[in-house]
C-alpha cells in the first residue's frame, strides 16, 4: 500500500463522519481574486505560498507555526496566492487553520490543500472560505475527476488539477483543466525531480493553461529551470516554512517570466 493509498483510505472515513455531522451551510460566494487571471496576467513568477507544518515525507517541518502570522507574511512578500494544508492525519492541518486564513487575508486566492474524494470536501472548503481546490490525478479515476471538476467550476471556484505524468496529464487536458499543477514529487514514492515539470509541460502547449510547477523548490535556480519550460507558477512550501527571512526568499522566487518558447 503507497502512502496515498492511505491517505485515500483515511479520507473515506473522513468523508463518511463529514457525511453523518456535516451540517450545510449556506454556500458563500467566492469573492477572492481569480487565481488563474492572477498568474496570466502576471510579468513575474506566480508563487502559491503554502502553510505546511509537517509532511509524509519530511515529518515535522514547523510545527510551532501560526498560520495567520505566515500567511500574512506571504502576503507582504508579494505572494499570488495562499495555500492552507488541512488535512490533519498527515500533515497536522486543520480546516480552523484555513478559517482563520481566510478571514485574516480576504483578498488573495486561497487554495484548501487537501485530497478531495467527494463533492461534501469541496462544500466544506467553501464553508471554510477557500476559493480554490486541489484536484489529485494520482488519487481518482478520471469520471471522478470530471465530476468534482465540474462541480467545483460550477460554485465559482478555481481549481488546481494536480499531475505527476504524461498520462494525468492528458487526463487533465481532456477534462479542459486551465490550472494545471505539475507535481515534482512522486505521491507514492515521495521521489522528487524537477525534471517532472519539463518533461510533462512540453505536452502542455496551451498558452491558455496555466502550468504550475508544484514541490521541491527551494532555489532561484530551481524557478529559472521552471520557469524555461513553461511555469508561470510556483507551489512552495517548505522553502518558505523554514525561511528565516520571508521576504528574501520571496524575492528570490518571484524571477520575471520570459515568455518562455515551448
Ligand atoms: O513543500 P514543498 O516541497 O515546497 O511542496 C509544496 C507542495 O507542492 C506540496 O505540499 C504538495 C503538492 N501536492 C500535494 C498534494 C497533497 C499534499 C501536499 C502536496
Amino acid at each position: 500500500m503507497t502512502i496515498l493509498d492511505r491517505i485515500i483510505a483515511q479520507k473515506e472515513i473522513e468523508v463518511k463522519d463529514l457525511k453523518a455531522i456535516y451540517a450545510f451551510k449556506q454556500q458563500k460566494p467566492v469573492k477572492r481574486r481569480s487565481l488563474y487571471d492572477s498568474i496570466q496576467k502576471s510579468d513575474t513568477m506566480s508563487v502559491i505560498a503554502e502553510v505546511k507544518r509537517a509532511s509524509p515525507s519530511k515529518g515535522e517541518i514547523n510545527q510551532k507555526v501560526d498560520p495567520v502570522a505566515q500567511a500574512k507574511q506571504y502576503e507582504k512578500a508579494g505572494a499570488t496566492a495562499i495555500s492552507v494544508l488541512t488535512d490533519r492525519q498527515f500533515f497536522n492541518g486543520s480546516m480552523a487553520d484555513l478559517s482563520s486564513v481566510a478571514s485574516a487575508i480576504p483578498e488573495l486566492p486561497l487554495l484548501c490543500k487537501d485530497f478531495m474524494i467527494d463533492r461534501i470536501q469541496i462544500d466544506t472548503a467553501v464553508d471554510h472560505g477557500a476559493s480554490i481546490i486541489l484536484l489529485i490525478a494520482a488519487a481518482l479515476k478520471e469520471e471522478q475527476l470530471r465530476d468534482l471538476y465540474g462541480y467545483a467550476k460550477s460554485l465559482g471556484l478555481d481549481v488546481l488539477f494536480e499531475v505527476h505524468n504524461e498520462k494525468e496529464a492528458e487526463t487533465a487536458l481532456r477534462i479542459g483543466a486551465d490550472i494545471i499543477g505539475i507535481n515534482n514529487r512522486d505521491l507514492k514514492t515521495f521521489n522528487v525531480d524537477l525534471a517532472t515539470t519539463e518533461r510533462v509541460a512540453a505536452l502542455i502547449k496551451d498558452e491558455n493553461i496555466a502550468i504550475v510547477s508544484e514541490s521541491g523548490i527551494r532555489t532561484r535556480e530551481d524557478v529559472a529551470f521552471a520557469e524555461g519550460v513553461g511555469a508561470k507558477a510556483v507551489l512552495v512550501g517548505e522553502t518558505l516554512m523554514r525561511s528565516a527571512n520571508i521576504e528574501a526568499t520571496m524575492n528570490d522566487i518571484r524571477i520575471p517570466l520570459h515568455k518562455a518558447v515551448r
